[in-house]
């Protein structure tokens, strides 16, 4: 129990541009856990779930940090389920999250299985493989990165700013070395990757090679700084949201696949309720509702900050009152349906009172141009008001009209007219006869000024301003705090009937319905989920490819709990391997987020994690050799897959010697295949080394299935087929895919003898290029040097007469 009691977790965590990345060590087993940044709402609701899952005992956070994780933090004891829970809060400068601080401190952390003689860089690059670095050099590269770019949030890596605070406590606290040597550091035994249950492990780099995010710069020069665009993506073609809010939560939904079948269950629910055509009209009549939904606490914030615009206002409505309507939709709509019969429920009545209010308040035929107009009875004061100014301008005439009488004869004509601030003018046309300054004073009125060739006045005789007043300011001051006040007021009306939750629902029905949408346009297929460490695909397509190429060959998958759960795909180059092992990927990856998937049937027993190793990043932003990357990526699969995580590795091995990448590959295929039952992930190895099932460098088990990619020979030319099947691919087909790129055909022939020779095992001749004409000429050269020869002079000297006669440059002519 004492040993129980004096068990610690400390959390390390920093919230930045809405990413959160978080790192914890549990001195249990000396362990340290990292989480990959992931995006977080203002309110932390990822954050709040870690807490729960994990308990720590003390929180490190940085000094210098955004408002919500203050307030979060301050919160944390009164919002908890268990009251008792109250971590000790740690803030540390925020130069101990900086990236070069958190690389050193890992370089000189306690890491006991490392041997001591290891170098830095050796250091560096072992760690690259434990916690996900990007690369080692990536920090350095980084932290000069975001010296430049400090305003460009676009690359995160909390969770590795997080590690330096993290470790700087450890030492501090000497956590489980108290009574050691102030030599001994506190060891760190081993590097996870965190992720909450229910939440699947994707990284970057997979998210990336299967295309699910793609973004582009845009081309416009304008927006060069602050646009990009989604390219061909996964995202790209299921983004078919109508509000703005809707896109976040379906970019959130990509960032967080989920293992949660119940919340699974209720999205495909709703995605197969409007997949049926006879429930179009309920689709598009609730998606054009969404269009006018905006971001009201935006607004909110927006019209109580700055003077409100109509447009603010119209906005505004628009949305309360689309919102009303939904509900009124959904109320009709099958109640089985829980998203319907949340927002039935959830949108209360005071939705409809707020629209009535905006209706009540504001004119908006009235408030053309925006200039804003309040209803008649809203207000008494402008009501008044605005009965004098409706009245003004016959009054006004007639006052000018009085002016006239009293003026010179030569003047015929004159105006008042109101301006702004200043206000009311008399406004005369200039005689030719003004042209001095003087000329322009008349009797009983004092001169303003001129424009536009007519002379302005003020009058004495009828003194309007203290008549009327300033009418428009007037109206004006009145309406302003009606607009300041109006809006503040609906704040906390809108709070009260908690707008976010109304928010969130119209958003999830919007991906819901720009998910269906797009399930019904490319024929896919709501998939069976499961628990079961098993995978079926019947007929399963690439869901971008399949947009792109003209002909699609669909092919399908199987992983069962035991049998053939590592697959080795053989096949000549350009045959489909990697599109068919991106289009597993694709398909689980779709069945994790909700989505129907595109295929005739399927049945995906939901996995943890999606690893891959597939082309490499380019090498030169990162730092490191290509062969590195791809160790890099290899050592997350082996390391972090388990039983019920999915692998897709493709050309492994290739960036290196031969006989070295595939000793490597066969390594590591051969580590899953000696793993228990209950630990064999799903693996999809494609592979060119065909000598890696020729030479039987596999161990012989049930979990191996050897697959290849069919092709057909027409004459001399190679026809792919793309269809998958049993057994393993002879040749690789390399010349006829070089014919095809257009490499001339002696090239070709030639590389094509040279395979055969080495692969019989027969010497390899080197071709003599010079032409026949050019070696009779030699033969003919060296045989008259030698007729010329006498060998029975005395003085003849052979040494010589080789060196300069026969050879004269090196033995060139030879
Ligand atoms: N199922 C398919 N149906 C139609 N076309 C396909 C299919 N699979 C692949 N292709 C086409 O073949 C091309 C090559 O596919 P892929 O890149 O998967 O080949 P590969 O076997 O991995 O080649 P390499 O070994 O050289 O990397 C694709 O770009 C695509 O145009």
């Amino acid at each position: 129990e004492e040993e129980e009691d004096s068990l610690l977790v400390l959390l390390s965590v920093l919230y930045q541009h809405g990413q959160l990345g978080l790192c914890f060590y549990d001195s249990k087993d000396s362990s340290l856990h990292y989480m990959l940044d992931a995006s977080d709402s203002q309110e932390l609701h990822l954050l709040d779930k870690v807490l729960q899952e994990i308990h720590p005992h003390v929180i490190i956070t940085s000094a210098k940090q955004e408002h919500c994780m203050t307030s979060f933090l301050q919160q944390l004891g009164e919002l908890r389920s268990n009251p008792d829970y109250k971590p000790e809060i740690v803030t540390y400068p925020y130069v101990d999250f900086d990236l070069n601080v958190s690389k050193q401190r890992l370089l000189s952390a306690h890491l006991p299985f490392l041997p001591a003689s290891i170098s830095e860089r050796e250091k560096l690059a072992y760690l690259s493989s434990c916690i996900s670095f990007d690369s080692p050099l990536m920090v350095s590269w980084l932290s000069k990165y975001f010296q430049i770019h400090k305003s460009r949030p676009c690359v995160t890596v909390n969770h590795l700013r997080a590690v330096g605070a993290l470790l700087k406590c450890l030492d501090r606290r000497r956590v489980g070395v108290e009574l050691e040597d102030s030599s001994v550091g506190v060891p760190i035994l081993q590097f996870h990757a965190y992720t909450l249950k229910g939440i699947i492990c994707i990284d970057h780099d997979t998210y990336s090679v299967l295309q699910i995010f793609k973004s582009e710069l845009h081309p416009s020069v304008y927006k060069l700084h602050s646009g990009e665009k989604e390219g061909l993506s996964l995202y790209g073609i299921l983004n078919r949201c109508r509000c703005k809010f809707g896109s976040k939560l379906l970019r959130q939904w990509f960032l967080r696949p989920t293992r949660d079948l119940t919340v699974l269950h209720r999205r495909q629910e709703v995605i197969r309720f409007f997949a049926s055509p006879q429930n179009s009209d309920a689709l598009s009549t609730l998606q054009s509702l969404l269009r006018n939904i905006s971001n009201i606490p935006m607004l909110l914030r927006r019209m109580s900050l700055s003077r409100t615009k109509v447009s603010n206002w119209q906005s505004l409505y628009k949305t309360v009152y689309s919102a009303v309507c939904i509900r009124d939709k959904a109320r009709h709509l099958p109640q089985s349906v829980q998203l319907f019969r949340d927002i039935s429920e959830g949108f209360s009545d005071d939705l409809s009172y707020i629209a009535s209010l905006i209706s009540r308040i504001v004119d908006f035929e009235a408030s053309i141009a925006e200039r804003f107009t309040i209803r008649d009875n809203v207000h008494p004061a402008i009501d008044e008001k605005k009965r004098r100014m409706m009245g003004l301008s016959d009054f006004l005439t007639d006052v000018a009209r009085r002016e006239l009488e009293q003026l010179d004869a030569r003047i015929t004509s004159c105006c008042v007219i109101y301006i702004p601030l200043i206000g009311f003018l008399l406004s005369l046309p200039r005689l030719p006869s003004m042209v001095e300054k003087e000329d322009f004073e008349i009797q009983g009125l004092d001169f303003m000024f001129l424009s536009e060739d007519r002379l302005h006045y003020r009058s004495q005789r009828t003194e309007l301003d203290s008549l009327l007043g300033d009418l428009h300011c007037d109206i004006r001051v009145t309406i302003l705090p009606i607009n300041c006040v109006y809006p503040q007021a609906l704040k906390s009306l809108s709070t009260t009937i908690t707008i976010s939750k109304v928010l969130d629902l119209i958003a999830e029905l919007d991906c819901l319905m720009a998910m269906s949408m797009a399930s019904q346009e490319y024929g896919y297929t709501s998939p069976k989920l499961t628990h079961e460490r098993r995978i079926t695909v019947t007929r399963g397509r690439h869901p971008l490819l399949e947009l792109c190429s003209p002909v699609f060959v669909p092919n399908s998958f199987q992983s069962l709990d035991s049998q053939g759960r590592v697959k080795v795909i053989t096949g000549p180059n350009s045959s489909g391997k990697s599109i068919y092992l991106k289009q597993v990927g694709l398909i689980v990856f779709m069945a994790l987020i909700g989505s129907d998937v595109p295929a005739k049937e399927a049945e995906i027993g939901l996995v943890d994690g999606i690893y891959t190793r597939m082309q490499s990043r380019e090498s030169v932003s990162v730092g490191l050799s290509t062969f590195m990357i791809d160790l890099n990526q290899m050592a997350q699969a082996l390391n972090n897959s388990t039983g019920n995580s999915l692998v897709l590795i493709d050309e492994f091995g290739k960036g290196t010697n031969t006989v070295d990448g595939l000793s490597l590959l066969a390594a590591s295929i051969s580590h899953w295949l000696k793993k228990a039952a209950v630990d064999v992930p799903h693996v999809l190895v494609a592979t060119n080394f065909h000598s890696l099932l020729q030479l039987g460098l596999l161990p012989s088990s049930g979990f191996l299935s050897l697959l290849t990619l069919e092709t057909a020979v027409d004459g001399d030319e190679l026809v792919f087929l793309y269809q998958l099947k049993e057994g393993i691919c002879q040749s690789s087909y390399a010349a006829n895919i070089a014919t095809l790129a257009g490499l001339a055909p002696s090239l070709v022939q030639r590389g094509v003898e040279v395979s055969e020779l080495y692969r019989t095992g027969k010497p390899i001749k080197q071709i003599d290029t010079a032409s026949t004409d050019k070696q009779a000429k030699r033969c003919r050269f060296v045989v008259e040097k030698f007729l010329s020869l006498h060998l029975d002079d005395a003085d003849v000297d052979l040494q010589r007469f080789m060196k300069e006669e026969v050879l004269p440059s090196g033995g060139e002519l030879l």
